[in-house]
């Protein structure tokens, strides 16, 4: 479970990106945060793998206080979370295989670092990763020859090789076409309703969003103004959280996914 008890992010420039954040989510859940660019999505869901400390309140994730982790605890729990960006953080020269067994590296000993010696239950979790996301029969290709949305599939495979307990996605398919996307946004929905994982998306697309978070907030200038169902979500609701007046309008168009 993560609970975001009165927490405020504060930027060392003063900008304050978060603020009264109270939230709990359960797990398994699959929420959405949505809202417009600079409302906060990215630092609210970069706060809870500690890539950006909270500066006051309380963040809590599975029972341990982030804020308190020091260097090797931060690691170890950062393994339990995965990450998926919107560019795919691979390394493309090499193939789909190497790129997910490199999730494998703060496991091995210095010998087998240094040799890329991985044990064959690397190799075989590296392999069902792939196999989860569809394309296995790509192990052994080079990650630059692939499409934009198989990259993002092998990145999810890294991320789910850790078997991680919540799964945090910031934009993963902003860069894709729509009907990729979908295919990118079906793999999470199985992903979280198969293997039980959390999933917490910023999404700028509030179609996507709706088709498939249950859980949807909205965040508009810091703050929540929105936290329900996806199902409870009207015009209304969306004119809360993007706003009404022409800045609205403009930035739903550019959001609208056709
Ligand atoms: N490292 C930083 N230093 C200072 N201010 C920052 C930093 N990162 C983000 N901000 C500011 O904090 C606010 C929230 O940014 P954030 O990236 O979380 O918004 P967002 O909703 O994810 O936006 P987008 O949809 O455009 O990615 C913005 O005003 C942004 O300019």
């Amino acid at each position: 479970m993560i609970e975001f008890i009165d927490v405020e992010k504060k930027y060392p420039n003063g900008m304050v990106a978060l603020q009264h954040i109270n939230l709990s989510i359960d797990d398994g859940e699959f929420v959405a945060v949505i809202g417009l660019s600079g409302a906060g999505k990215s630092t609210l869901i970069r706060c809870i793998n500690r890539m950006h400390d909270i500066s006051s309140g309380k963040l809590i994730v599975d029972e341990i206080e982030v804020a308190k982790l020091k260097g090797k605890e931060i690691r170890n729990f950062r393994r339990k979370i995965g990450m998926i960006f919107q560019s795919f953080n691979l390394v493309t020269r090499t193939s789909v295989i190497h790129n997910v067994l490199v999730s494998f590296v703060p496991e091995l000993p210095f010998w087998r670092k240094v040799l890329g010696a991985y044990t064959k239950d690397q190799k075989r979790k590296a392999l069902t990763a792939l196999d989860q996301v569809g394309i296995l029969d790509k192990a052994y290709e080079r990650v630059d020859q692939l499409s934009g949305g198989q990259q993002q599939r092998v990145a999810l495979a890294r991320t789910l090789a850790q078997n991680p307990a919540i799964m945090l996605a910031d934009e993963p398919v902003a860069s894709l076409d729509p009907v990729t996307a979908r295919q990118v946004m079906d793999d999470f929905k199985k992903i979280n309703q198969r293997m039980k994982m959390t999933v917490i998306m910023n999404i700028h697309h509030v179609e996507l969003a709706l088709e498939y978070a249950d859980r949807i907030i909205g965040i508009r200038k810091g703050e929540v103004v929105f936290d329900g169902s996806t199902k409870d979500v009207n015009q209304n609701v969306l004119d809360i959280i993007y706003g009404k007046g022409q800045q609205a309008k403009e930035g739903r168009e550019a959001l609208s996914y056709v």
